[in-house]
């Protein structure tokens, strides 16, 4: 994940920064890449490994395209703008309101599709390694050119210290590029990167059904997500308040990261459980379809509970009582400014218990693989990890942010994730 960027062209490289800007990228590119082929290969009902099919097939090109497509027109459509945070250097970002129409539109479209012609199921499911070939040429276009345009022709006023160049492709150049008038991240990280997650795992869940049958497990691990990902573009705009958006800039991490690893990781469960049949029971499956959205519920309440919060500048009720807040002052790009930390609810139990309910809910969709190895339990590991490391990178962020009103809320609320353990 990138690390901070520190000026490594006034000083010596000590080892570890060696590590963090020349080995650590490169790595994580080649190992990255190479793993979404490998997986994609490897979870198919009928692996038929050639390194020609990254490079995809006609179907895959015309799957890909389409797709591309028709998430650029979702942005390119009138629409309510919404404005985001403005930056360090004065740059107010616009992106479409229009998401939770874009997700249901794509939904119905793709379920009247599927219906005309079952055999697209089938085709998408055999072609997923081409698919991801395709996936991974075109991401690796779109961060090579956001590498020389952020260089040679960047669009904002911001400076930016030199780096190695492959830390640079890695982490990115620019905050908010736009590509063709829409914003690039919006483009891959809401538009294409997990809508294709939810087309996917519908595709999948039709497969499994085309030749297995119908199974509760399948479809419990399709509900939870999809249910999931509703939250998400019911949310969307939120989305834009976040680290990923208002931290990460665009590069290989964050935009290959939702154009490819999104589609061929997140939705690897849903993927390997068509090779590999579900042998969980009913009831099992139906326990688990309860939990994971109870699960995913609990999740959009907590970050639900400090927007109504954030939205109502601290004058609501949180479980029934009167927000308790600290008052936190920071440097923001109007000078002084303030921002209110709740300390009540669930943001009073822990300071990422939304996290906490993410991984859980991961957990839930990945059972319907139980008694098939490590394999389809992937995601739920690797978001574990992803999470932790968030936790240390958020805190980070806020830690500068707000000093000695950060580490008074630390104190108010000392556990990270889980209380008394974390
Ligand atoms: N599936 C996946 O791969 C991932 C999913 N997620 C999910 O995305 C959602 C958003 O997560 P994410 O953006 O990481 O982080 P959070 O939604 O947890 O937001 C963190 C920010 O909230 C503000 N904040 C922190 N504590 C408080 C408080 N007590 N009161 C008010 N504001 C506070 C701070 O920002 P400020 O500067 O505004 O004060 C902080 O930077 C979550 O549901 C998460 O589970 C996240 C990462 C990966
Ligand atoms: C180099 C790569 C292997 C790492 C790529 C990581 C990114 C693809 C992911 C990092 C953070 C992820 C997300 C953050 C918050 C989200 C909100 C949630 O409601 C939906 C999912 C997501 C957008 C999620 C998507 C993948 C990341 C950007």
């Amino acid at each position: 994940m990138p690390p901070k960027p520190v000026n490594t062209s006034s000083r010596r490289l000590t080892l570890y920064d060696q590590l963090r800007y020349n080995v650590v990228p490169p790595v994580f590119v080649v190992f990255f890449t190479v793993a979404t082929q490998y997986l994609a290969w490897k979870g198919n009902e009928e692996p038929n490994f050639r390194l020609s099919r990254a490079l995809g097939n006609e179907f895959s090109w015309k799957f890909v395209g389409l797709f591309f497509l028709w998430a650029f027109l979702s942005l390119k459509v009138p629409s309510k703008i919404y404005k985001g945070p403005v930056t360090s250097f004065g740059y107010t970002p616009l992106y479409s309101d229009n998401g939770f129409l874009y997700f249901w539109s794509t939904i119905v479209l793709s379920i009247l599709i599927l219906n005309l012609s079952p055999i697209l199921a089938l085709r998408i499911y055999y072609n997923f390694p081409e698919i991801i070939g395709s996936l991974n040429i075109c991401a690796f276009i779109l961060c090579l050119w956001l590498l020389y345009n952020g260089k040679y022709a960047p669009s904002s006023k911001e400076k930016l210290k030199k780096q190695p160049i492959i830390y640079e492709f890695y982490r990115g150049m620019e905050i908010h590029p736009r590509i063709f008038g829409v914003d690039v991240k919006q483009l891959t990280n809401c538009r294409i990167g997990l809508m294709l997650w939810e087309v996917l795992i519908l595709v999948f869940f039709a497969t499994n059904w085309l030749l297995h049958g119908f199974s509760l497990a399948a479809f419990a691990t399709f509900f939870i997500q999809t249910a999931y990902l509703a939250k998400f573009y019911w949310w969307e705009t939120g989305y834009f308040n976040t680290l990923d958006i208002t931290l990460d800039r665009a590069g290989y991490y964050i935009c290959w990261g939702c154009l490819v690893w999104v589609p061929a990781f997140y939705t690897y469960a849903s993927y390997y459980i068509v090779a590999q049949f579900p042998s969980l029971s009913d009831t099992y499956s139906l326990l688990i379809l309860v939990f994971g959205i109870l699960s995913v519920t609990l999740n959009y309440w907590v970050d639900y509970e400090r927007q109504r919060f954030r939205a109502s500048e601290g004058q609501c009720l949180i479980w029934g009582k009167k927000a308790s807040y600290i008052m936190a002052e920071y440097d923001g790009p109007k000078g002084r400014q303030q921002s209110k930390l709740l300390i009540s609810g669930f943001w009073g139990v822990a300071r990422h218990l939304n996290y906490v309910f993410e991984i859980l809910a991961a957990f839930s969709w990945c059972a319907a693989g139980w008694g098939h190895g490590v394999w389809p339990f992937l995601y739920a590991v690797f978001l574990t990890v992803l999470l932790v490391h968030r936790v240390f990178r958020d805190e980070e962020k806020c830690a500068d942010k707000y000093g000695p009103y950060w580490k008074k809320y630390c104190e108010k609320v000392p556990y990270r994730m889980i209380p008394y353990i974390f």
